[in-house]
This record gives structure tokens, sequence and C-alpha cells, in this order.
């Protein structure tokens, strides 16, 4: 049904506002809206496939009779109130489900994309020519098509495999081990496979023990492991002492502590300073071999962290110290500075295979053609496409320029992809394609399915995560497993909404992300200190926010507390009596009280508008504007915030949900749930990894891709656009059978506009209304 009560008015979802849907269903879920006719609560369903409507158990048709003469009579009065006005216009009356328009308020039927052209099988001679080791592979299951086994038969020479998404690396690499070792009698104690995570090489090596002729004897002595486990031995070796795990910065947080100690020295606000951000350019410019001396700051930030790493270097040899990017550069300074050991090491060295070798860094690429010089036998495999980790050092023209760099080097594509169905793959070849620094490639599925991958229009941020939670749920009530579902989103902040409905929700979940809630990042920390001084004058935690924001020190906090208690007033009252303080700060002070009475009595909505333009935040922002934070806007964070407090009418209901969803949050993380679950992830962390059923939330300018990389598009570079256009496409092709993209109407508050990667994929493919499968689920 369309029409139903709330707060003793009738409601219709054709004629309110769209932005009110939300509200709505949270409203349905606390039993607030009933039924016109019977009275029972009604839910609301905010789904992805179908539009909105008021349900209850027990429902009748004269409930729906009802309902439906009073949706008559609504839009009747309307019609007739449109009629009367001649000079104001009102709105015109809209229909639910009038797909055709752009208007925001409407909704919008899901785009599904059936690829062009269309699917065809190819003739592969993969099962029935297989002979050889081949042959004994494919009794085990264990198939492999014509260019995979070109891949695992060509050992000698340098090689490249360029494996597109879903085409079977993991299965090439551990297979051409196996034929070295079992077919050409290699020893194992001259070949090295080389992983990008400890987790991929522990289940290589699993994998291995199902290939026939493969023993333990074979598999002991093989070395597998990443960059960092394979050099430390190394390291470990040459000087025990000095490469002791105990010297080890193991922890972010030691490593933090010292940055931290350096930024005193130059007056860094420990509260104000992006010190993580700095640790990771510190380690950019390591494994870049850029020592503190070499490195040339383009700005203030860049200035002060290569400050911080002048001095982290300097503590961290004082003390004997080192962290994780110390074990690639003293690798590499071990070799330069060794002749013998490097020789030694050549030998041992001699068939190297190395997986995602689209995302090693400079030192790794140094130390490589170091120890090949000699034998030349290195096998790179790894998809240009797939390369998403520049912030940290990787290189996608390590592998782009491979065969510059051995001559000689053969080249194998792997393009069939064994994961996504067609038109999966074909949407996403349409965003890929459009990158200009690239091998030029086509994936190629093998199967086709009926479930197209397709496009969704939630209103915001909000509804974007309520129809993702409802259409997950319907889909386990009818027998799918919560572990096959993953949503995946562009940074972890932009997940906030959904984190939240999900916590909402009873349903599983376990979420794959680093670092801090929403509500503990820096900007928003300082906005909630208002609102909850505005609530508690003597809210002491709130306080120590409040100064950095009002660009005072935090040994003020204590002035102002004993202020406090010695005048006998409230901690706002004892800012106004700071002493020292220049006169225009002065004054900003003293007006606070009185701000602070008329903050207590507004919405929070509005209360956060307020703090921006007439308590100062907006300064602080501007400040933190200048810290080189090219990620992370603090003005993102409002806008954000007030995502949330439209939702809510007072500012004690608001900081009360704040306070719940820190509190749900901390505890997923720290308890995650037992059995399989559905999983939220960053798209980086969804790199390697492949489900049945994907969602992607975001997909519009300025989310996928990133403000970042349009603003780096502005200042001339495509670099950051393409890496982006990178994430996209390793996103959709983690996808097996389904994949739904979200694209929402609105974004932190404002008119949001599809992502041009959805553009592209549209381009490419004709859309066509939802089957009827699909409609129902
Ligand atoms: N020749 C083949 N025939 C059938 N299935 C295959 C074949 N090769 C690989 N597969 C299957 O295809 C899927 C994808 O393989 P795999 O995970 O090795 O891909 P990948 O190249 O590592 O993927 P990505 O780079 O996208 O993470 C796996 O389920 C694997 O078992």
């Amino acid at each position: 049904m369309q029409v139903a009560y709330y707060q003793d008015k009738l409601i219709a979802l054709h004629t309110c506002e769209r932005s009110e849907w939300q509200q709505l269903y949270m409203a349905s879920k606390r039993d607030e809206i009933t039924c016109p006719h019977c009275h029972t609560p009604v839910r609301m369903e905010l789904g992805i496939t179908a539009p909105p409507l008021f349900s209850h158990t027990g429902q009748t048709e004269e409930c729906e009779n009802v309902a439906q003469l009073l949706a008559r009579k609504q839009d009747e009065q309307q019609r007739a109130a449109e009629q009367e006005s001649t000079t104001i216009q009102l709105p015109k009356r809209r229909s639910i489900s009038d797909s055709g328009s752009s208007s925001l308020s409407r909704w919008k039927e899901p785009e599904p994309l059936k690829a062009v052209p269309p699917f065809s099988v190819r003739s592969n001679d993969k099962d029935t020519m297989a002979s050889g080791y081949r042959h004994t592979l494919l009794e085990q299951g264990i198939l492999l098509d014509d260019q995979q086994w070109t891949a695992v038969t060509t050992t000698e020479g340098p090689l490249l495999v360029l494996a597109g998404a879903g085409s079977g690396k993991t299965r090439v690499l551990t297979a051409r081990a196996a034929y070295m070792l079992v077919e050409l009698g290699h020893s194992p104690k001259e070949m090295i496979l080389v992983t990008f995570t400890a987790k991929a090489a522990k289940e290589m090596k699993e994998r291995m023990k199902q290939y026939p002729g493969l023993t333990a004897k074979h598999l002991q002595p093989l070395v597998v492991g990443t960059f960092h486990s394979i050099f430390y031995k190394m390291l470990l070796h040459a000087d025990a002492e000095r490469w002791n795990q105990t010297n080890l910065l193991k922890a972010d947080w030691q490593k933090q502590a010292m940055v931290k100690e350096a930024g005193r020295e130059i007056n860094l606000e420990e509260k104000e300073f992006a010190f993580d951000q700095a640790l990771t350019q510190i380690s950019w410019w390591k494994n870049h071999l850029l020592s503190p001396e070499q490195v040339t700051p383009r700005d203030q930030w860049e200035e002060r962290t290569a400050y911080l790493y002048r001095r982290y270097e300097q503590m961290r040899s004082q003390r004997k110290w080192f962290d994780f990017d110390d074990m690639l550069l003293g690798t590499y300074e071990l070799l330069h500075e060794q002749p013998g050991l490097l020789a030694r090491y050549q030998e041992r060295f001699s068939y190297l295979s190395i997986d995602e070798f689209q995302d090693i860094n400079k030192v790794q690429m140094e130390i490589i053609s170091l120890l090949t010089t000699a034998t030349q036998h290195i096998c790179a495999v790894g998809d240009d496409d797939q390369s998403i980790y520049s912030f940290r050092g990787s290189d996608p023209s390590y592998i782009l320029t491979f065969q510059e760099r051995f001559p000689h080097a053969k080249r194998v594509v792997l393009d069939e992809n064994y994961r996504s169905h067609h038109h999966i793959i074909a949407a996403a070849n349409n965003v890929i394609a459009a990158n200009r620094k690239r091998f030029s490639k086509r994936l190629r599925a093998q199967s086709v399915d009926e479930h197209l991958p397709y496009l969704f229009f939630p209103y915001d941020e909000e509804e974007e995560a309520t129809m993702i939670v409802t259409d997950i749920r319907k889909r386990i009530e009818r027998g799918e497993k919560p572990g096959d579902f993953a949503v995946f989103f562009r940074t972890h902040h932009s997940a906030r909404a959904l984190i939240e409905r999900f916590i909402e929700s009873s349903l599983p979940i376990q979420l794959e992300v680093d670092g801090e809630s929403f509500y503990r990042r820096k900007t928003i920390r300082k906005l909630l200190a208002y609102l909850q001084l505005a609530l508690d004058p003597e809210h002491g935690e709130a306080l120590r926010e409040l100064v950095g924001a009002l660009f005072l020190k935090q040994e003020t906090v204590q002035e102002i507390k004993a202020i406090s208690i010695t005048a006998d007033c409230t901690l706002i009252e004892a800012l106004t009596k700071l002493k020292g303080l220049p006169p225009f700060q002065l004054k900003k002070l003293a007006s606070l009280p009185d701000k602070f009475s008329m903050l207590a009595a507004k919405q929070p909505l509005e209360a956060i508008t307020y703090i921006e333009s007439e308590m100062g935040l907006d300064d602080y922002l501007k400040k933190q504007g200048n810290e080189g934070n090219k990620m992370e806007r603090g003005s993102d964070d409002v806008r954000d915030l007030k995502v949330v407090a439209k939702q809510f009418q007072s500012l004690a209901s608001f900081l009360a949900h704040v306070e719940h969803m820190t509190a749900k949050y901390e505890a997923l993380r720290q308890h995650p749930p037992a059995s399989p679950a559905i999983q939220l992830m960053t798209v980086h962390r969804a790199k390697g990894l492949e489900f049945p059923h994907v969602y992607l939330i975001g997909a519009v300018e300025g989310g996928l891709p990133h403000d970042y990389a349009l603003d780096a598009l502005r200042e001339g570079s495509d670099q950051p656009l393409e890496e982006e256009r990178r994430l996209m496409y390793v996103a959709m092709t983690r996808a097996k059978q389904s994949l739904a993209i979200s694209v929402p109407m609105m974004r932190r508050g404002k008119q949001a506009f599809r992502s041009r990667f959805v553009r592209d994929m549209q381009r490419l493919a004709t859309t066509q209304p939802l089957a009827v499968s699909e409609r129902r689920s």
C-alpha cells in the first residue's frame, strides 16, 4: 500500500518528498506508522528492485482497498490545489515509479547492463588435447588452457605473464612450480616464489599439496613467501644481531610515538597533525630509495613530514631499531656492498617467480634486477589493470616496461576469465578500456548468465544503505548464504551509513577496514565536542577537542579547568577568562557562552551549520586544508555528518546515536562473527578475492573516481584517475554471479553525477527492463 498514518497524518509515498523516505523507513521500524484501515503498525519496504511500499502482517484486501481509496482522494485534493494556484506554481503531482524522469524526487528503475557483443563460446582444446603432465593435472581436475599451459612450460629466461582478473594466475604459478619440480626435475632449492601477502603464500603451498607427483620432499625446502619474509631471512643470515626480531618496529603505534616525539620539536600539535599520513609518506619515500636528504618537499605539509622523516631515521638508528621498509632497504644495501654474497644469492635465486608484479616498488625492482642479472630466469606474473597501491609506493610502470628491462622476455597473455560471467566481464572491459597506460587486452568470460549486472539509483547514502540491507536480507531469507555477499566501498568513511544500517539489522557482518570509526575522525570529534559542550558545559573530554578547534594549545585545558574551579564557573565560561591571548582571540572566546546557549536550542543539522559559520569551525577547517592532506578533507567530513544529523530532531538523540554506533563499531571490530558473514570492505581489501554476489556503492563523480583524482586531473595529471579506474575494474571483477552498482542521486547533501566509469560502461551496453526473476529478488 502507498498510504499510511504517521504522526496522526495521512502520508502517501507517491506524493511525499523523496528525501523523506528514509525517515519514514526508520519510523516504520519503530512501529510509528500504521495501516489506514486497521491501524496495525506497517513496515516500509525500501529495496533495490521495486518501488517502496507499506505492508503489515495480516494485511487484508480491505486494508489495500482503503489505502487505494485514500491515495486517490489525496491525488484529487492535490490536483485541485494545483488548479487553484494561479500565482504560485505548486509542485506537480509525482508518480512514484516514473522511470524516465531525471527528477531527484522520483523512483528510478534499476538499469541492467546487457553486454554488446553477445557471448560466443570459444572452441578450446584444453580438455581433449592434454598430454603428459598437463594430462596428469587434468585427471586431478586441474584444468589448464593453452595459454596457461604455455606459461607453465616456459621456464627458461625472462617471462612476463599478463594475467587478467580471474584468469587463474594462482593456478599457473602453482602448476608451473609443480611442473618444474616433477617433470623437469629441478631442485626446490633453486626456486623461489614471491607472493604479495603471507596469506597468499600459505594458500599456494596448500594448493600444491594436491598436485600429482609433489611430495613433502619437494614442498618443504621450496621457498614461497613475501619479499619481506624472504629478504628478512637473508638479513638474519648476514647479521643476526642487527636484525634481531626484538628490534623490529612491528606496530604502527611504535612508529607513531617516534614521529610524534619529533613533531613536538617543531610544535606540531598531536591532535592536529596527521601523523599516520606522515608515516605513509615516509614509507613511500623509503620505498623509492629517497633518503631524508634527497627529499624535495612540495609544500608545507611535506616540509614538516620531511623533518619528521629525518628525525625518525636518526632516532631509529640510534636506538638500533628497524621497520618493515628497512628490511627491503637493508637487503638492497647488503647485496650492493657484498659482491660475493650477491653471487651466492644469484645462484640460490636461479628461478624466481613473482606474483602481483604490478604492485612492486622501486626498491623491490632494484633487488630483483640485482638477483637475476646472471640467470635471467624471472617469471613476473601480474595484471597492469589491477595496480591499485601507488599510494604505498607500487609502480605499474615496472610491469609495463618489463620487456624493455628484459629485452629477451617472452610474453603470455591470460585473458580467459574463469570467475565471472560474460555480462560482468564485458562491463568491466568497457570500464578499463579507457585507461591510456596499459597493455591493450580484453578479458573473455567462459560462461554467460541471465543475471545482468545492474545500476540502481538510491536517493542518498542513507537510502543506498537501506536498499542494500533490504536486498541482502531478502536474498538470505530465500536461502542464499551470508558469506556469499560482499559490499565494497572506495574509502572507509564513505561506508558510514552502510555500516550503521548493517549494525542496526540483525544480519551477520564482517568489517574489513583499517582505522577508526567515522565518529572518531579528527574533524568529526571536534564538531561533536561543540555539541557535547552545548548540552553539558562541564564535558572535560569535549573541552580537550574544542581547544584545538579554537587554536588554543592542549596545555590550556588544565588552565581552563583550574579557572573553572577557582572562579566557580563552567568550562565554557572559564574560556572567557583566559589571559595573555591576542585581542581578536579574546573577543572570539568572549562570545562563546552565548553562542553555546543558542546552540543547545537548535536541531542537529542547524547546529552544525551554526558551528561552522558562527563558532569558528570554518577557520579551523581552512587551516587544516593547508596541511596537505589530499585524500581526506575535513569539510567533507562535516558534510557527511550533516547527512546523519538530518535524521534527528534533538541534539540529545543525535549524540546518543553517535555513542551507540561508536560502541557497536568497536565491538564488531574486536569480536568478528565466527561463521561466514556478509563482507563489508574497501575495494583495496577486496583485491585477490572473489564472491558470488557483489554490491559496489557510491559510483558517482567524487566517490569513485575519488575527488582527489578529479583534482589531480584538473591540475593536469591523469595518473590518479587511471588508478581509480583500475579500482573500479578490480571491484567489478570480484563478482562471480551478480553485480549491483549503486549510483546515488545525492552525495554529502548535494546533487551527485554518475561516475564517468559508469558512463563508459553504459556507452557500450544495451539496457533492458529487469527480468521478472530479478524483480522479485
Ligand atoms: N583453466 C581453468 N579452468 C577452469 N577454471 C579455472 C581455470 N583456471 C583457473 N580457474 C578458476 O578460476 C578462478 C580464478 O582463478 P584465480 O583465483 O587463480 O584467478 P586470479 O588470476 O588469481 O584472479 P585475480 O587476479 O582477479 O585475483 C578460480 O576459481 C580458479 O579455480
